[in-house]
C-alpha cells in the first residue's frame, strides 16, 4: 500500500483518520505543528510523526522523498470562525497562503492526489436546504473564505499542473472513535456537543443556547452532525476513487438530517443521564439558522454512506469526555 501524508494528523479529525488508515493497511506519515493538535493523539507506533509546518518546503520535500508519499490528506488549518472575524489575515495566511505553498511543494515533488478539508462555511447563508454542491458560495466569515480560496487554487493547479483533488465540505463533525482512546480536545472549545458534555460533567455551569428566535420549529439553529468515523471513511473512499480516475471536485459530507440545539441538548441528557443546565442567550453573530447537507453526490461517486446516528455520536463523545475530562492533559 502507498504512503499517505496526513497534515493536521494530531488534530481531532486527522487523528481519527490516521488510526483508520493504519487499520486498513496504509502507511501514514503525520505532519503537524501542534498549534492546536496533540502529540498523544497519534497513538499508533506505526504512524511516522513530524512536528513542523506545512509551509516548510524542505521538511515537506524530505518527508515525501523519505516515505515515498504519493497522496495527501490535508487537514491542517485554523478553524475558529470567531477568531477569523477578528484576525482575517491570520486565516488568509495560515489556511490559504500556506496551503498554496504546500501544494506547490507537492507539485514539485510529483505528488498528484490531494484530499482537502473544506467546510459548509463556504456556502455562507444558503438559500436552499438541503444544500447541494452547486449552490452559490458566499462565505460570511474569513474562515469560510480562506477554504473556498483553497478550493479555487486546487482547480487552477489542476489545469496547469495536473494535480488531482477532492475537497470534502464537512458539516458538523462530532463523536469519537468507539474505544474512547482518542477524541475531541480543542482549547478553547467552541463546538456545541463537547460543550454540552462538559456541562454534563459539571465542568461548566450551564450550556448557553445562542438564539431562540430563529425561523426553525423550536427557535434554535439546526445543524447536520456527522460522526468523525463517517468523515474518515469519506476521506479514504475519496482517495481511492481519485486514484481510480474519478474527476476532481468538491463533495458535501453530512448525513442530510438536521438537529436543533435544543434537540442535541435533550439527547445528551438522555445519553448521559445527567442534568444539563441551559442558559438562553443572544444569537452568535454569523450563525445561519439551518445548515443541512445534500450529500447525494458523495454517496453516488464514492459509494459512501453515513453509518452513525446523532445518539451514537453523542454516546461515543461521552465515552471520551467522561474518561478524559481534561482531554489529553491527564
Ligand atoms: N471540526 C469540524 O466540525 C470541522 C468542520 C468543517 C471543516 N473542518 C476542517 O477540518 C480540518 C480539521 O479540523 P479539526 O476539528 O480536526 O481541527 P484541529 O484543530 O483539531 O486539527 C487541526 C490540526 O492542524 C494542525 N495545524 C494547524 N496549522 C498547521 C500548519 N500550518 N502546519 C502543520 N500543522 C498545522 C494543528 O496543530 C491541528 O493538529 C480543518 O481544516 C477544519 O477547518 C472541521
Ligand atoms: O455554546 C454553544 C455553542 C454552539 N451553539 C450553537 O450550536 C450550533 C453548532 O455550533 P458549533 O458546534 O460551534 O458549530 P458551527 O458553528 O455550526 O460550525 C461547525 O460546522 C461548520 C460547518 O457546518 C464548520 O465550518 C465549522 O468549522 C465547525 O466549527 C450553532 O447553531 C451554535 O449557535 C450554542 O448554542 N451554544
Amino acid at each position: 500500500m502507498s504512503c499517505v501524508l496526513v497534515t493536521g494528523g494530531a488534530g481531532y479529525i486527522g487523528s481519527h483518520t490516521v488510526k483508520v488508515l493504519l487499520k486498513r493497511g496504509y502507511e501514514a506519515v503525520v505532519l503537524d505543528n501542534l498549534s492546536t493538535g496533540h502529540r498523544q493523539a497519534v497513538l499508533v507506533d506505526e504512524a511516522h510523526f513530524y512536528q513542523g509546518d506545512i509551509a516548510d518546503d524542505e521538511l515537506v520535500t524530505s518527508i515525501v522523498e523519505k516515505h515515498g508519499v504519493d497522496s495527501v490528506i490535508h487537514f491542517a488549518a485554523k478553524s475558529l470562525v470567531g477568531e477569523s472575524m477578528k484576525h482575517p489575515e491570520m486565516y488568509l495566511w495560515d489556511n490559504t497562503a500556506k496551503s498554496v505553498r504546500f501544494f506547490t511543494t507537492l507539485k514539485e515533488c510529483g505528488v498528484r492526489n490531494i484530499i482537502f478539508s473544506s467546510t459548509a462555511a463556504v456556502y455562507g447563508l444558503p438559500e436552499q436546504i438541503p444544500i447541494p454542491e452547486y449552490l452559490e458560495k458566499k462565505p460570511v466569515n474569513p474562515y469560510g473564505e480562506s477554504k473556498l480560496m483553497v478550493e479555487k487554487a486546487l482547480q487552477w493547479m489542476e489545469q496547469a499542473h495536473g494535480i488531482k483533488w477532492v475537497a470534502l465540505r464537512y458539516f458538523n463533525a462530532a463523536g469519537a472513535e468507539l474505544t474512547g482512546v482518542i477524541g475531541e480536545d480543542h482549547n478553547p472549545e467552541t463546538h456545541l456537543i463537547p460543550l454540552v458534555l462538559q456541562t454534563a460533567l459539571g465542568k461548566r455551569e450551564a450550556i448557553q443556547v445562542f438564539g431562540t428566535d430563529y425561523d426553525t420549529p423550536d427557535g434554535t439553529c439546526i445543524r447536520d452532525y456527522i460522526h468523525v468515523l463517517d468523515l474518515t471513511d469519506a476521506h479514504i473512499l475519496a482517495l481511492e476513487a481519485l486514484k481510480k480516475g474519478m474527476s476532481s471536485g468538491a463533495l458535501n459530507v453530512g448525513t442530510g438530517n438536521g438537529y436543533s440545539v435544543r434537540e442535541v441538548i435533550e439527547m445528551a441528557k438522555e445519553v448521559t443521564e445527567r442534568e444539563i443546565p441551559v442558559v438562553e442567550t443572544e444569537r452568535r453573530p454569523g450563525d445561519p439558522a439551518v445548515l443541512v447537507a445534500d450529500s447525494t453526490l458523495a454517496q453516488q461517486l464514492l459509494g459512501w454512506k453515513p453509518q452513525f446516528t446523532l445518539r451514537e455520536m453523542i454516546a461515543s463523545a461521552w465515552k471520551w469526555h467522561s474518561t478524559h475530562p481534561e482531554g489529553y492533559r491527564r
